[in-house]
């Protein structure tokens, strides 16, 4: 294989309604869609999932565009690929910049598996024909939560994440709690505790909450081992891990029982397969994460979600969770509480150009010309 052009379009799409972390409220979505096409005219899709502010990683949409722009594009234009494993070590002498990694990466192997004619979820020896979906609350009101997550419910959602953060935590999961008793619930505090908090974090424990996601800070893989022991709730690491050997140090620490496992933030599908397969080595549960994406990313996650390891529900919603109407066709959709995984070679998804260009700030076309 060898990629002849890229197309880069920056977008940008507002959000039904504001999502709220512990780090930040996003009302628009900015982001960035990969469009590789190789000498044939095949063309493949990636999305870089970064945002608009470093809130979340180091990454933004501009250094992204930096460099993919003047490193990353240039290390594929019009060299002979054999697989898209193959770029891990393409790429290994530029450190870090994982989303904008993952999003050329991802591209590469959508083109690679069109081209094989198969469902990129076959070319990864995915397992299953649907994923179980789940969905996220992220907003303040503990009202308006308790309404979103019953209309999620109505709508066939069977596992429900809601966001914490120190003020917003006990009372908050307690009001949830006896709202829902049954339902699967879990919280992400997106880093917003410490070892102080130790006693609060243990407190939680009343809630039978399926596991609480990454509650002390993305560089304390030592300090989360220390919490484990104190709490009967697994903690699910999801900033903390970006690379392999971070799942490496954290299991043998026994800093979690649960990886939640993004494409960005670990740097491409390759990495995110490492991760699970190292998981399953280590009984670790893996699922895979979000981060209010558009359609082409959604995708992509479906397909990884197939891999045997990912049995628990992920943060992997319908597009109508976020968009009124998202940049692929068909939309992704939750039937009975899981999505049905495409048939069709690549990521099985079309875009849907109407409603990409409609939404498109900045286009480039870069091509072997400019090298
Ligand atoms: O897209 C989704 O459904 C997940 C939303 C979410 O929790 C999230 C969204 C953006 C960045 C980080 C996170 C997170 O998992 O911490
Ligand atoms: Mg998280």
């Amino acid at each position: 294989m060898r990629i002849h052009e890229v197309n880069i379009f920056i977008i940008k799409m507002p959000l039904k309604t504001p999502f709220s972390t512990a780090l930040e409220t996003v009302i628009e979505r900015e982001g960035m869609i990969l469009e590789v096409i190789d000498e044939q005219g095949a063309k493949g899709y990636g999305e870089v999932v970064a945002f608009s502010t470093p809130w979340y990683t180091e990454e933004t949409v501009k250094t992204c565009y930096h460099m993919l722009k003047d490193l990353l594009i240039p290390l594929v234009l019009d060299k002979h690929i054999n697989h898209p494993n193959d770029l891990y070590m393409a790429f290994n002498h530029i450190r870090g910049n994982h989303m904008a990694k993952a999003g050329l990466e991802t591209a590469i192997w959508d083109v690679y598996s069109k081209l094989k004619s198969k469902p990129l979820w076959t070319m990864i020896n995915g397992v299953r024909e649907e994923v179980p979906a789940g969905v996220v609350v992220g907003t303040e009101n503990i009202k308006n939560a308790i309404e979103q997550i019953s209309s999620y419910m109505e709508n066939g959602y069977e596992r429900v994440k809601v966001k914490i953060k120190p003020g917003k935590d006990y009372q908050f999961i307690k009001e949830i709690r006896s709202f829902c008793p049954n339902l699967a619930l879990m919280a992400d505090a997106n880093s917003s505790y410490t070892l102080n908090d130790i006693e609060l974090l243990k407190s939680l424990d009343d809630f039978n909450l399926l596991m609480i996601e990454q509650p002390l800070a993305v560089d304390d893989i030592v300090e989360h081992s220390i919490l484990q022991k104190e709490l009967k709730t697994p903690i699910c690491l999801d900033e903390s891990i970006i690379t392999y050997h971070d799942a490496k140090s954290a299991i043998q620490l026994n800093s979690c029982g649960v990886i939640n496992i993004k494409i960005g933030r670990v740097g491409g599908l390759r990495n995110a397969i490492a991760i699970h397969d190292l998981c399953r080595k280590n009984d670790i549960q893996v699922w895979c994460g979000g981060m209010i994406e558009f359609g082409v990313s959604r995708a992509h996650n479906l397909a990884l979600s197939t891999k045997e390891g990912f049995t628990i529900p992920g943060d992997l919603s319908a597009s109508n969770r976020f968009w009124e109407e998202d940049i692929i066709s068909p939309q992704v959709e939750v039937f009975d509480g899981k999505i049905k995984v495409p048939n069709q070679p690549g990521i099985g998804f079309d875009i849907n150009f109407n409603r990409l260009h409609q939404v498109t700030t900045y286009r480039e076309n870069i091509n072997c010309k400019h090298k």
